[in-house]
């Protein structure tokens, strides 16, 4: 569904990616991995549409998206939830929720805000709260929510448990898991090797913006020497 084929990327004269490539297939979840630094970040924002590549093609449901506006990026069926979760503060969790509705492409159960209420009691219980006032854990969900909603074929997630308290991050994770159920293609970063492999099907690490690997759950889980060279654990 998403290919990405010898991406090159960056920022200025900073290039960033070096001949990148990722492949994710329907309702396949990817764990993307790599040190700080590596090029995660700047690999989501120009499938995104928010960085332009210098090289290469990024081709989502058989469509080259690298030159496409963020906008029509999402409307191809892709949704991020960004590092930093980027909540408005000054939105209501339900305004959030109906700000980003979108059909979607059909076929599985749609995601509406009723049903993300659903997946998250405590967005219910602040439905009127404005996205300003929620804690960190509350406008991560928020983020997932929103990007939810848009019914994307596949979710993006930039280290959705980052900077979350322990309990916290394990709803992040039980939500993740549901998600997976309902059968969305996922492309999830995140530094806790031990639970995205308990989330993700297969795995690609990144090194100095070219994947160094790539494999299963299993293989991952049984080669701790990768661990500590490219994930310095
Ligand atoms: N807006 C920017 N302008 C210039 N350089 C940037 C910008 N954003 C990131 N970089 C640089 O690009 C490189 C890759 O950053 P990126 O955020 O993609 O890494 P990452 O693998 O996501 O790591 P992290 O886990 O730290 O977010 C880093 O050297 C970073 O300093």
């Amino acid at each position: 569904m998403l290919q990405v084929r010898g991406l090159c990327c960056g920022y200025g004269r900073s290039q960033v990616l070096f001949g990148m490539d990722l492949d994710i297939g329907p309702g396949e979840i990817v764990g993307l991995l790599g040190r700080n630094g590596m090029g995660k970040t700047t690999l989501v924002r120009s499938v995104m549409g928010l960085i332009r590549p210098t090289a290469g093609e990024i081709v989502f449901g058989g469509r080259p998206i690298g030159a496409m506006a963020p906008h029509r990026v999402a409307r191809q069926g892709i949704a991020l939830v960004p590092e930093g979760r980027q909540v408005f503060g000054n939105l209501s969790v339900l305004e959030h929720l109906t700000a980003f509705r979108r059909a979607g492409a059909g076929g599985a159960q749609p995601w509406t805000p009723e049903r993300l209420f659903e997946l998250f009691p405590r967005l219910a219980e602040r439905r009127s709260h404005m996205g300003g006032q929620l804690s960190g854990g509350e406008q991560q969900m928020l983020a997932i929510a929103r990007a939810l909603v848009t019914n994307p074929q596949l979710l993006i997630l930039d280290e959705a448990t980052e900077g979350l308290a322990p309990l916290v991050r394990e709803e992040v994770w039980k939500v993740l898991a549901r998600v997976r159920q309902a059968g969305h293609a996922m492309l999830v970063i995140d530094k806790y090797v031990q639970r995205l492999i308990g989330v993700a099907d297969r795995h690609v690490i990144i090194e100095k913006g070219r994947p160094v690997w790539s494999g299963t759950s299993q293989q991952l889980d049984a080669d701790r020497g990768l661990w500590a060279r490219y994930l310095g654990l």
